[in-house]
């Protein structure tokens, strides 16, 4: 096991949407501490809140109340401009839908973040083709989406999130698309790259086939975390 530390330090974070003329509380005041170096699992059922939490982690959804600290920035304390950046360069992510752009090629959509930082294009569209590799589709970098298998793309778009070498990757349902040999091997290689001590993943996922590959899971229900531990609470 590799060193970890507090990457991430969550308080009292409450979150409320507005449903007609009512207000739904969806988060009642979550604290939480996530640790580098280790794969944090967000489990729970649907509707639990699992999604709105790690949109709040990765700086997406503005929480109603609270706070969150990502590597020392209180990242609700920056202007919109400077959240953005922040975003840009320390975070990546991985959604349940690819969100891919369907007129660039497999290639040039896992190149996007580091286009959007400055790199030339061509030498980034090198380093796209690069983490295609790594996740065994590097002979699809030149295919348009709609040209791969869902399988196919979810893999884009996990090079996508890990391209620019964030040092936050957040996953929503990363393997939920996935025969059970491809799914292995996207969480061998999150799993690899959270282990970098100075690495922290997270990932929502219900799949069970995959639990076993957390070092601490964390179980929400109803808006509140209910278990915090290196396994699934016994039923
Ligand atoms: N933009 C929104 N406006 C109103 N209600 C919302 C909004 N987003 C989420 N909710 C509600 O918040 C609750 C939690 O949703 P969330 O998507 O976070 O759950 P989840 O645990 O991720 O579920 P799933 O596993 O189905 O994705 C749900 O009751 C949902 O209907």
């Amino acid at each position: 096991m590799s060193e970890t530390r507090t990457a991430i330090t969550i308080n009292g974070i409450v979150k409320e949407f507005s449903a007609g003329s009512q207000m739904i509380r969806v988060l009642h005041g979550i604290d939480a501490e996530i640790r580098s170096g280790e794969l944090t699992y967000l489990v729970g059922e649907s509707g639990s809140g699992k999604t709105t939490m790690i949109s709040i982690i990765a700086g997406i959804l503005y929480p109603t109340d609270g706070s969150v600290s990502v590597f020392g920035q209180d990242i609700y304390g920056l202007s919109d401009n400077d959240l953005v950046r922040f975003r840009l360069s320390n975070i990546g992510f991985i959604f349940q839908q690819y969100n891919l752009i369907p007129t660039l090629t497999a290639a040039e959509n896992a190149s996007v973040p580091l286009v959007a930082a400055g790199m030339k294009r061509d030498e980034a569209v090198e380093h796209g083709r690069a983490m295609l590799e790594k996740l065994n589709i590097a002979d699809q970098a030149d295919k348009l989406p709609r040209q791969l298998s869902g399988g196919q793309q979810q893999r884009v778009a996990i090079a996508r999130a890990l391209v620019h070498e964030p040092r936050l990757v957040v996953c929503d349902e990363p393997t939920a698309a996935l025969d059970a040999k491809s799914g292995r091997r996207v969480m061998d290689l999150l799993r690899e790259v959270a282990l970098a001590p100075e690495r922290t993943v997270i990932i929502v996922t219900h799949d069970n086939r995959i639990f076993d590959l957390a070092d601490r899971i964390l179980v929400m229900e109803d808006g509140r975390i209910t278990h915090d531990g290196k396994e699934m609470p016994d039923h």
